[in-house]
């Protein structure tokens, strides 16, 4: 079967893959989304798929809960012209144009099953997670992997707070947390912090921080509802222990969904998508990128969102160039 031509498609389903969709059906570019099948272990819809209150995002002056948000960006894409595919794609070639796109499951033939001029890659980004023995009960209930997301919450308000984690983004989420937490600790593996010595300052300075060094957690306790304690070991010495806490977050890392690409587009030392600061292209012609996959700094729905619209914008701009020049040739 020949494979189904389209002008532009968008890989990934979360706020930055439907703000693209929304802008270029908007802008008669009929564009196809491909919203995954748990790719990346997402549902369609993405990361806000996993979490209940989402209280940052404009418009929603009462908060709202990540998998309406996400159910209402799906129908405004759909709505606006979108077609939207439940398919992952395991595959692309972008070594020439058109793209080459493969749905999961015929990556294996020669004959791509999509192809298409413009690519927005929006494939988003997970955060790192130990699965610690009872953060399957505690994950959105006590746990987090997101600071700035789930901070005000309050069941952290005035609460001792768990960070796991050394580098900056530890510091900068225990710092953030001090705002609501009573105290907070952070818990580092090594006996040092990895965080810039201006960071590393100013955390172990403040007097709602406690840095405990040398330490693993090895438990996430609660009361079968709600956290309220941290079990950890010593690496050193091996001592056993608990910390009484209401909250523990992650910090430890993220993992850009960045599979389909490498190898094909620049990406960063930490494996995010390089983007032209202040626009979606990437150092490919015609392949564009948004959102967590591109965004190791900021890693929010409304950021996501923004770059989306960038991605529709710049992709918009590349057709219209793409067929001034096909015009001219002829
Ligand atoms: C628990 C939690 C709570 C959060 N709370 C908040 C909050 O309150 N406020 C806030 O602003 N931010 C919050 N965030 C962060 C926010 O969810 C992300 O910044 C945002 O979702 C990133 O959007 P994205 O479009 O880049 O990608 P994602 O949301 O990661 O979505 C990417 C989608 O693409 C799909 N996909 C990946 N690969 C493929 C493929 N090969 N083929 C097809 N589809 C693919 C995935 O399945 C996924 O559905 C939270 C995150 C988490 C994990």
């Amino acid at each position: 079967m020949a494979p189904q031509h389209r002008q532009v498609a968008v890989i990934g389903s979360g706020p930055a893959g439907h703000t693209a969709a929304i802008y270029l059906a908007r802008a008669n570019l009929e564009p196809i989304v491909f919203e995954g099948m748990m790719a990346n272990g997402f549902a369609p819809g993405g990361q806000l798929t996993t979490t209940t209150d989402v209280e940052n995002f404009p418009g929603f002056p009462k908060g709202v809960m990540g998998g309406e948000l996400m159910d209402l960006m799906r129908a405004q894409s759909e709505n606006c012209g979108a077609v939207i595919e439940t398919e992952t794609i395991t595959k692309i070639d972008t070594s020439s144009r058109p793209f080459k796109i493969w749905r999961e499951g015929s990556e294996d033939q020669a004959e791509p099953t999509d192809t298409a001029d413009a690519l927005v890659i929006a494939t988003g980004a997970s955060a790192r997670r130990m699965y610690l023995p009872g953060e399957d009960i505690y994950w959105q209930n006590g746990i987090s992997a997101c600071a700035v997301c789930d901070g005000a919450v309050p069941i952290f308000r005035n609460k001792p707070l768990v960070v796991i984690g050394g580098g900056d983004s530890a510091a900068e989420e225990a710092i953030y947390l001090t705002k609501y937490g009573s105290m907070v600790h952070v818990l580092v593996r090594r006996d040092q912090l990895r965080a810039s010595k201006v960071m590393a300052k100013r955390l172990l300075a403040h007097p709602k921080v406690t840095v405990h060094f040398n330490v693993s957690p090895t438990d996430a306790l609660g009361d079968g509802n709600l956290l309220n304690a941290v079990a950890f070991v010593n690496n050193v010495t091996k001592e056993v222990g608990k910390i009484e806490a209401n909250g523990l977050f992650y910090a430890i890392g993220h993992d850009p969904a960045n599979a389909l690409v490498k190898g094909q587009v620049d990406l960063d030392e930490d494996g995010y998508i390089k983007t032209i600061p202040g626009s979606s292209e990437t150092n490919v012609p015609g392949l564009f990128a948004a959102g967590d996959v591109q965004d190791k700094r900021y890693r929010q729905a409304v950021t996501s969102a923004g770059s989306g619209c960038m991605a529709a914008l710049d992709a918009e701009r590349f057709l219209s160039e793409l067929e001034s020049e096909a015009a001219e040739t002829k």
